[in-house]
């Protein structure tokens, strides 16, 4: 609840929107509960005309024809303004959850995996949207519904005001109450339980062809099972506390029906009280109580929102890997880069560099080489200050990095890392996301750079051929190429390049290595690689050695 709370602010930000739905909702609500009312009231006594009383008969009609008209207009309306505040809401939902994801990027790691996070952005989101339309919104109309028709019968027909009262105060405080306090651990369950699904789903997706040749489809399969089966019981028991719900609140509308009932006959023996009018008070009950219906579903969604504010709300407040520096300095466009005794450990690990020192001059071309895991990556990361060191000063012209903002550091280097994506869009967007509205010229320039020209030139629709998933298939080796042409067509003066020739063949490898020279011409180059580098293509080699450079 507390969660769902830190959302009023957005839920507030569109209050007109709100009141207007909750308006029209209630107008609708009020409408049908006169409608039957005013029917009730209406065939009771047009029977009784026959029998020899005068009988006013176009009053009554044209109250039935206004009431549906009026119920049908309010209906519309209240479809029409909670629909759009809820898709406005949706839009705020997910401006305020990127606002603060972004920062927190890249996420600690390992702390939400990819099927959590796609959850947490989709069903989280939609779960909390549509609260105040399925939820919020009908418990307040049936709220002021019910207070309504209390008061009403308290003026007309007393002795079922309270009886009344108690049933709709059951049903639409009492019961929900119950339902959220037993449905709570189930919510939430079923909500984890949904995520779990679809991380098993993008796991299998992703490892199919492993887990084919591995032999290993049925164990996943096996996992999947359980995961939905964990998933169908937690719903199940969600269906069962929602049917008993549904029952209780049925049961308390009886409870007023009967109540009325009684209190009525006594009236109208004791002569206090015109039938036809306490025919058309046991419709309106009969309406009115009709609200009450959607109260099960309502709580089902509450519970639902309430455990997605909680998963939100723990996204949005990942601690950052870094602190922005409250008056950032400008990044000096040319000086060197310095690792000043940096010391870095990954949490609750020995360090993976120690008191490692480097400085690269502008335009210099430095290549650090060493055995796997040794952290030649995490040296990069440091540069692009991912996180900070625990120890030591790493700056660029004489300015620490921690002076600088994230934005322009990452503006200054273009990285080509080891698991750089192709985007599922054209080879021009994939291109121009290193380098926005660069000239056709240029994406062909870095394309030739990368070795890919030719590959791009031989596809009939060249440039603007979709790859990725479900576009043209690349070899790994040629997407490969396509992100590192992405790097080279950045203005970046600094290139960051970790293990660039991954995924190439020697002969390409080779020829890479010759044109990183010429395409990187004045520009800084740190290249993280374990291939073998050609004489003239760094300046110097480093060897990554127990946490220190040599
Ligand atoms: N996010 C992380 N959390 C904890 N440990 C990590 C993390 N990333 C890397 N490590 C560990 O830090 C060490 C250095 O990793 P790093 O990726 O920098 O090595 P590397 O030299 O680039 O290796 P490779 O050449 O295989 O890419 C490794 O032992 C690795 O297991």
């Amino acid at each position: 609840m507390k969660a769902l709370l830190a959302f009023a602010p957005l839920f507030l930000r569109r209050s007109r929107a709100w009141l207007l739905a909750l308006l029209l909702s209630l107008i609708t609500l009020l409408a049908g509960t006169a409608l039957l009312g005013t029917s009730g009231w209406f065939i009771t006594a047009t029977a009784l005309t026959t029998a020899g009383l005068a009988f006013n008969l176009f009053v009554p009609s044209s109250l039935v024809r206004g009431f549906s008209f009026i119920r049908i207009v309010a209906r519309y309306g209240e479809r029409l303004v909670g629909h759009d505040a809820t898709l406005r809401l949706l839009s705020d939902l997910r401006g305020w959850l990127f606002a603060r994801l972004f920062p927190r990027l890249p996420l600690p790691d390992r702390s939400i995996r990819h099927g959590d996070l796609v959850s947490r952005l989709t069903a989280d989101i939609d779960a909390l949207d549509t609260a105040f339309l399925v939820a919020i919104g009908p418990w307040l109309s049936a709220l002021l519904v019910g207070a309504g028709m209390t008061a009403l019968l308290a003026v007309l027909l007393p002795g079922a005001a309270l009886a009344y009262g108690l049933a709709m105060g059951g049903a639409l405080v009492a019961v929900p109450a119950a339902m959220v306090l037993c449905g709570r651990g189930a919510g939430r369950a079923s909500v984890e339980a949904g995520a779990e699904m679809r991380m098993a789903v993008l796991d299998g997706v992703a490892g199919h062809a492993d887990l084919v040749v591995l032999g290993a489809l049925g164990s996943a399969a096996r996992r999947f099972d359980a995961t939905t089966a964990f998933a169908s019981g937690q719903r199940r028991r969600l269906g069962r506390q929602a049917a008993l719900g549904g029952l209780a609140v049925q049961g308390l509308g009886a409870v007023a029906l009967v109540g009325t009932l009684w209190a009525g006959l006594v009236a109208v023996e004791a002569g206090a009280l015109e039938g036809p009018v306490m025919a058309g008070l046991l419709l309106a009950v009969l309406g009115s109580f009709e609200v009450t219906g959607t109260i099960v579903r309502s709580v089902g969604k509450a519970t639902a929102a309430m455990a997605a504010a909680e998963r939100l709300t723990a996204l949005a407040e990942l601690p950052a890997p870094v602190q922005e520096p409250a008056s950032p300095q400008p990044l000096p466009r040319a000086g060197a880069i310095a690792f000043e005794e940096v010391t870095f450990a990954y949490p609750g690990l020995p360090p993976v560099l120690e008191e490692l020192s480097l400085t690269v001059a502008p335009s210099e071309r430095v290549a650090i080489a060493g055995p796997s895991g040794i952290g030649k990556s995490t040296l990069l990361r440091l540069l692009l200050r991912l996180a900070d060191p625990q120890a030591g000063r790493i700056g660029i012209g004489g300015v620490a990095l921690t002076a600088l903002r994230s934005a322009d550091i990452h503006a200054h280097m273009a990285l080509l890392s080891q698991d750089s994506p192709v985007f599922i869009d054209t080879i021009r967007n994939n291109l121009l996301i290193g380098r926005a509205g660069a000239a056709e010229d240029d994406l062909w320039a870095a394309l030739a750079d990368a070795q890919l020209a030719g590959h791009v030139a031989s596809l009939p629709q060249g440039l603007d051929t979709v790859v990725g998933e479900a576009g043209r298939t690349l070899s790994a080796g040629q997407a490969r190429r396509l992100c590192l042409a992405r790097a080279l067509l950045s203005k970046a003066p600094v290139l960051l390049l970790d293990e660039p020739t991954h995924a190439l063949d020697r002969d390409t490898e080779i020829a890479f290595f010759r044109v990183l020279a010429a395409a990187a011409t004045g520009r800084t180059v740190i290249m993280v690689t374990h291939a073998a580098i050609p004489e003239g293509t760094v300046d110097r080699i480093l060897t990554l050695r127990d946490g220190k450079l040599v």
